[in-house]
């Protein structure tokens, strides 16, 4: 997109920037024009403008008048009625881009009925998936990309799945890991081939209700939402990119009294999804997705984490002036919503895949052992002639075999005990630095109690890390510990530094120590793969073969066990990890919740009146902590107090009260009394 204004990134992965902010991209599609809709009304000007001709309110200079009424309005890109593959190149191709490099990405096809909606979608959608798959099929690694699809319909909102039509109508839950509606029971097909994806696009669209209506032959009366997922496997992570096309159904007026039902809800949920566009680009802070499924599960695209474009279509003709002229106000006021982009990388846990890949390893060296103990591609009488001359030589090549075999075992109990090794060295070092974390956690709180920043001063006998560099303090500025406290919170903070430099000097050690064996293990393989070289192209049958078998099995069970030690100890790894992520998010909020208070008494104390906006804001925060009061059932950072109150003869009276105790300014009153005061 061409739009994108890229705000410094406040994360990082693997050095890719991954938060922009992007405005929504908006196009205006003309279709071609039907004789029976009356003159044309719509003159597109250049690929940004457009204009609409207004009717002459005054008939005796309709010319002039024209002139002033008519109005020239500005787009990203407006398409004529001769466009087509330049549709696709501005406004999803870059999407499809995106999607392969974990974006989340949507086009959606706005207008009224008869407008061109389906007809664009259709187009876009099987560019795009033929798109996709020829881009995979280029890359470096195609076997790594996996592509899924799924394709639904609201029709009086009720969710059909369009690659399963004979289930039942499907229920949206809020249950999503990152809070995100998701579609109980909807099936997701793994597409295997862009001729696939036409099959389930083709059998999808059969699946989808229309009916005609005054202005369309073919109205689709329900929204179509198809939603492709590619995740690519990348050392370790899961890049997941979605791309959502979107074909809305069009708005009509009331007609026929069999279409007074479905046009309620179509117009409902646009006016839902209207209200969302106007709250969006008037820079609401609440939008009120609620009010429809559609608008439920467009929430990420239209105010979350997607790169969006919306296509809004408009016939020429005089006929349709009314709803063209609105959708094109939609159209403007949808182009100054601003979403920000983020690539969505999970991580999976280092330890993790590092254990795979020791395993992966241990698989692949049995794999080679085996091939040694058959080779199918070789005729029987070629084998017949390898045991020939095995027999020949029976004696010397017995003592030969039985040698190789002792020294491949050796050699593999080797690799195992210096495996092991790395294993537990790695643990040991994820061990260390969540020992580190929780110092540098312990730091903070205390920083954050001693109200002041750490300066840098030498630790002697110490090298100075980036962590250090921060030490040394610069002075109290209006803390609220009393004498006994500030020397324990001293104390704390003296120990938990020097925690973190013999925390630091044993991930050094450890640091080396894991090269060393490293280089170890590397000579150990080689060794085992020239002695592999050495045994014969074939053995063919008898005792050696049973033994090499049995050989093979005993290093499997070896790597089974090793995965299994390794699995569970990255489980544990991976809670101790989310304990501590928990405890640095607690203290977190401890310190917001501190911070809003104190400015509440400052503006109180001020004599400044709360703002109204900010006053609800403040109220929704304490009804979030009193709900969460009930929710979080962990002992780590449970409230135990709310915020002072904000109806203002209340909150001075109150902020007295905290401002006597100095020790927290929130001590109000204890769970379970009124939330909201
Ligand atoms: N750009 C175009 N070029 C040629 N024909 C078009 C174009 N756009 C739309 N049409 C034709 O106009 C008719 C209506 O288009 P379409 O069904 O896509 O409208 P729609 O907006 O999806 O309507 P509804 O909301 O009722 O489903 C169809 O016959 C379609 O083929």
């Amino acid at each position: 997109m061409t739009q994108s204004s890229v705000v410094p990134p406040d994360k990082h992965h693997a050095g890719v920037p991954t938060v922009t902010e992007e405005k929504l991209m908006v196009a205006v599609r003309v279709r071609p024009l039907r004789t029976d809709e009356g003159p044309r009304i719509i003159h597109v000007v250049s690929d940004k403008m457009l204009v609409l001709e207004e009717e002459a309110d005054n008939k005796r200079d309709v010319l002039r008048q024209r002139r002033i009424n008519d109005k020239n309005y500005i787009y990203d890109r407006v398409f004529g009625e001769e466009s087509t593959q330049e549709v696709y190149d501005t406004v999803c191709a870059p999407l499809v881009g995106d999607t392969l490099k974990g974006f989340a990405g949507a086009v959606f096809a706005y207008g009224a009925t008869g407008a061109g909606k389906t007809h664009t979608m259709t187009g876009l959608m099987t560019r795009a998936l033929n798109h996709l798959f020829t881009s995979i099929a280029e890359s470096e690694g195609p076997s790594a990309y996996e592509v899924k699809m799924s394709y639904i319909e609201i029709y009086n909102e009720n969710i059909r799945d369009l690659l399963n039509p004979s289930a039942g109508p499907l229920e949206l839950r809020d249950e999503g890991s990152s809070g995100a509606p998701v579609v109980a029971g909807l099936s997701e097909v793994c597409a295997k081939s862009a001729g696939h994806v036409a099959e389930l696009l083709a059998r999808g669209d059969r699946a989808r209700i229309a009916e005609p209506t005054q202005a369309n032959q073919h109205s689709s009366r329900g929204h179509a939402l198809l939603s492709v997922t590619v995740s690519k496997q990348e050392g370790g992570c899961t890049q997941r990119g979605r791309l959502f096309l979107i074909d809305l159904a069009g708005s009509e007026r009331a007609g026929l009294r069999a279409r007074r039902l479905e046009g309620a809800h179509i117009n409902r949920s646009l006016l839902a999804l209207g209200n969302c566009i106007m709250a969006l680009s008037g820079g609401a802070r609440y939008v009120n997705y609620r009010d429809s499924k559609l608008t439920r599960l467009l929430r990420e695209v239209l105010g979350g984490r997607c790169r969006t474009a919306m296509v809004a279509h408009v016939a020429p003709g005089a006929a349709h002036r009314d709803t063209t002229r609105s959708t094109l106000h939609y159209a403007q006021r949808a182009s100054v919503i601003t979403n920000r982009i983020e690539r969505d990388v999970v991580e999976t846990p280092m330890q993790l895949s590092q254990y795979r890949s020791v395993i992966n390893d241990l698989r692949e060296e049995i794999a080679r052992l085996k091939l040694k103990m058959k080779d199918s591609s070789r005729s029987r009488e070629d084998l017949r002639a390898v045991e020939d001359e095995m027999d020949e030589k029976q004696p010397e090549n017995a003592e030969h075999l039985k040698t190789l075999r002792e020294a491949i075992v050796s050699t593999f109990k080797q690799q195992m005990r210096l495996r092991r090794r790395l294993m537990e060295l790695d643990s040991h070092l994820l061990g260390l630095a969540l020992d580190a974390e929780r110092q540098h956690a312990a730091i903070s709180h205390w920083e954050a109690r001693f109200n002041r920043l750490y300066k840098p001063i030498n630790l002697s006998g110490s090298r100075l890390s980036t962590q250090q560099s921060y030490r040394g303090g610069t002075g109290s500025t209006g803390s609220s510990l009393s004498g006994g406290e500030r020397a324990e919170a001293e104390v704390a903070v003296e120990q938990a530094w020097a925690e973190l430099a013999a925390v630091e000097r044993e991930q050094e050690t450890a640091r080396r120590e894991r090269e060393r064996v490293e280089r170890h293990l590397h000579q150990v393989r080689l060794r085992g793969a020239q002695l592999e070289q050495e045994l014969p192209a074939h053995i063919s049958s008898g005792p050696e073969r049973e033994v090499l078998a049995l050989v093979c099995r005993v290093h499997e069970l070896e790597a089974d066990k090793l995965a299994l030690q390794g699995e569970r100890a990255a489980r544990a790894h991976e809670l101790r990890r989310r304990d501590l992520a928990l405890q640095r998010r607690d203290a977190q909020r401890r310190l917001s919740d501190e911070i809003i208070t104190r400015q509440r008494r400052a503006l109180d104390e001020l004599g400044v009146g709360m703002p109204s906006e900010l006053a609800q804001l403040y109220e929704l925060y304490q009804q979030e902590i009193h709900a969460s009061t009930y929710t979080e059932n962990n002992d780590i950072y449970t409230p135990p107090y709310r915020l002072p109150p904000i109806s203002s003869s209340q909150a001075s009276a109150t902020l007295k009260r905290y401002a006597s105790d100095d020790s927290l300014v929130m001590a109000a009153p204890r769970r379970g009394g009124d939330a909201t005061t």
